[in-house]
């Protein structure tokens, strides 16, 4: 597909707020697709870089980005008369990016994001978070799926999933998304979606742990199934619908992750496993790794709610440095022996 120099009059007009590697890939995306597209950042030589030579050379370099692609570090101009906002802030960012956007964003215009995580702090779904900094008059939806920002931003077929309570602007977010090599779908479980993305991170860890460890193909399918598991019992609890976590911003997303060594949070659990420290291996791979922070949110929402989750339990005590990889492995194989699902997972 040749990049389109210039943007299609008449096409629903994007704002893409937050300028790393998956905020420029979807502004790339989209703007691809023909729509009037502009993408907001905090770093004026990043941006510069973005509007003038076309290229992120921090977050995606050597990839070449769409001419019609405008890039900016002014919020309200980012948002005069655009149609639709899709924050793509990591979740430490997520309130203070809503609450900076909330004075400029047009009357009409929906707020999507695709950021994965919860609320740092409080464990607030982020259409908890939306809602009360939005109001609940404002179109909200979550894009979430197996996608990572470099397969994307080269132009690789991907497919993801747009879930929303309002369904005309859950197909409107769906439709700047879908395209030649990019499948969009829908759906209407905020909830779910939300648990699925933010999980899988933590879950990426553990199977990384075990990968580093060497323990081989047969303990990293294991994991995977049985951090599905923890997935599905924590949704059932939180009431989300199992078969969104059987889909793209479930299944799909934990098999990319736990096994695609683009995953940063994966490389997190690879160098926790071959004996590095967090500080270290956090520096080194150089962008945003949200479980560091979810694994602490997935365990309140488990405790808040009675719901044991041995994985990502290890994986928590591993992060603040109270257990070793190898007592979590020992912590995980000295459990008692249960049935493979407890009765009623799937009602
Ligand atoms: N990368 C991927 O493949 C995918 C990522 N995601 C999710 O997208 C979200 C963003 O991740 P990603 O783009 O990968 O992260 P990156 O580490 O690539 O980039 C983070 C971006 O967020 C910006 N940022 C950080 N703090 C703030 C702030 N307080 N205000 C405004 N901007 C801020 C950074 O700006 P600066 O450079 O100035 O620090 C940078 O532009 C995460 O929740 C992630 O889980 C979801 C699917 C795929
Ligand atoms: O969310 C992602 C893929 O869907 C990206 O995963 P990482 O944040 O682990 O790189």
């Amino acid at each position: 597909m040749t990049d389109p120099a210039v943007a299609e009059a008449g096409k629903p007009s994007v704002a893409v707020l937050g300028a790393g590697s998956w905020g420029t890939a979807l502004a790339a995306l989209i703007a691809r697709h023909g729509h009037p597209t502009v993408l907001w950042g905090r770093d004026a030589d990043g941006i510069a870089a973005i509007d003038q030579r076309h290229e992120n050379p921090r977050y995606l370099p050597g990839i070449a980005l769409p001419p019609s692609l405008r890039a900016t570090t002014d919020l309200a101009a980012a948002l005069a008369e655009v149609d639709l906002v899709l924050v793509v802030v990591p979740s430490h960012a997520f309130a203070e990016t809503l609450r900076a956007l909330a004075p400029y964003r047009p009357g009409h215009a929906g707020v999507a994001w695709a950021t994965k995580g919860f609320e740092p702090g409080s464990g607030r779904f982020l259409h908890e978070v939306a809602e009360e900094v939005l109001g609940v008059d404002v179109p909200l939806a979550v894009v979430t799926g197996p996608s990572f920002a470099k397969e994307v931003a080269i132009g690789l077929p991907t497919a993801l999933t747009v879930h929303s309570d309002w369904p005309d602007f859950a197909q409107l977010v769906a439709d700047v998304h879908h395209g030649p090599s990019f499948r969009a779908y829908t759906g209407d479980d905020m909830l779910g979606a939300e648990l699925g993305g933010a999980m899988k991170n933590v879950l990426a860890v553990a199977t990384g742990v075990a990968d580093g460890m060497q323990l081989g193909l047969n303990a990293r399918a294991g994991m995977i199934t049985r951090g599905l598991n923890e997935m599905l019992r924590l949704n059932q609890a939180i009431g989300g619908k199992a078969e969104t976590l059987m889909g793209l911003a479930g299944l799909g997303d934990l098999v990319l992750t736990c096994t695609g060594d683009l995953s940063r949070n994966r490389r997190l659990g690879l160098a926790l496993g071959q004996g590095q420290s967090i500080e270290d291996a956090v520096r080194a791979i150089g962008q945003v790794v949200e479980s560091v922070q979810t694994a602490d949110e997935v365990m309140r929402q488990a405790d808040r709610h009675g719901i044991e989750l041995p994985i990502s339990s290890a994986v928590q005590a591993v992060l603040h440095g109270e257990i070793t990889p190898a007592e979590g492995l020992r912590l995980l194989l000295s459990r008692e022996q249960k049935p493979e699902y407890p009765s009623g997972l799937f009602d």
